[in-house]
């Protein structure tokens, strides 16, 4: 192999040895039974999985929002277990975005100032050039002095989405971002997520129930009774059903 085929894409984000117990004795669940992913960067990658198989408990474990009971969590070279409260709520501010399914915008604030607000908050001046673009990126020119109630489902999470990466994330987090939307509507936000990873290198990480939805990545991970079984490049939306399938009533077939 030449050296150029024997370099190892850069990893965005990763958990190693991931255990996440919720509970205690007869309660006790093992949410993430030994977990090893990494997520490369400038790629979209969604995490899939029957329910309950621990996908959000990954993705908010990965992105700091939850601790693990054992193993570790990393976002580029940083091990968030290291890390005390105040260095981690720095971290969600800088290098990693959210999108979340109820989209999170403040009501009484207008569009511009939800997707500058974690930026305001952290006291950082906002990359003009970037924001400028990001907005038409996301279509929302004519929509900036509106109020979240005055837009669609679909331009609310528009805003989310211009929000998350506003501050120019290394990683932006998506925990069923189309859950609360029309397809159509579910379909612009996902090409958005898309379009932000191919042209600016960015990274997304996103947990979907959707096949449609997965389908946008560029691969999918799937998680089963808390561990990974599978990973499936340049998915289409009848092979993740197919793989989907193949869990039902069969646990972690593979
Ligand atoms: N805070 C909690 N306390 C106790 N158990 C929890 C908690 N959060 C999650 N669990 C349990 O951990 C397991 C994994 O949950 P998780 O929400 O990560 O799964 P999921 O794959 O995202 O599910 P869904 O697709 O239904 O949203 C489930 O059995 C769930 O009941």
């Amino acid at each position: 192999m030449t050296a150029t085929t024997t370099t190892r894409t850069r990893t965005a984000a990763r958990v190693v040895d991931a255990v996440k117990v919720y509970g205690n004795g007869d309660t006790e669940v093992r949410a993430l039974d030994g977990v090893s992913v990494d997520f490369p960067a400038g790629r979209f990658t969604a995490i899939m999985g029957p329910s309950g198989s621990g996908k959000s408990t990954l993705m908010h474990c990965a992105a700091g929002l939850d601790t693990l009971t054992s193993g570790s969590a990393l976002i580029g070279d940083t091990d968030l277990s290291a890390l005390d409260d105040r260095r981690l709520t720095l971290l969600r501010r800088e290098p990693i975005g959210f999108v979340f399914q109820a989209f999170n915008l403040i009501p009484t604030l207008t569009v511009a100032e939800n997707i500058t607000l974690p930026m305001d908050l952290a006291g950082e001046r906002a990359d003009g050039e970037w924001l400028d673009a990001l907005i038409d990126t996301v279509g929302l020119r004519d929509r900036l002095h509106h109020r979240p109630s005055e837009l669609s489902g679909g331009q609310q999470q528009r805003v989310a989405v211009a929000r998350a990466f506003a501050g120019r994330p290394d990683v932006v987090f998506a925990d069923e971002p189309t859950g609360n939307l029309d397809s159509r509507s579910g379909e612009e936000v996902l090409r958005l997520l898309g379009r932000a990873v191919h042209q600016t290198g960015r990274t997304v990480v996103m947990v979907t129930h959707d096949p449609v939805a997965a389908a946008h990545a560029d691969e999918v991970v799937f998680l089963a009774d808390g561990r990974l079984v599978d990973r499936m490049e340049a998915p289409t939306a009848e092979r993740v059903l197919d793989r989907l399938k193949a869990f039902d009533g069969k646990g972690a077939a593979t």
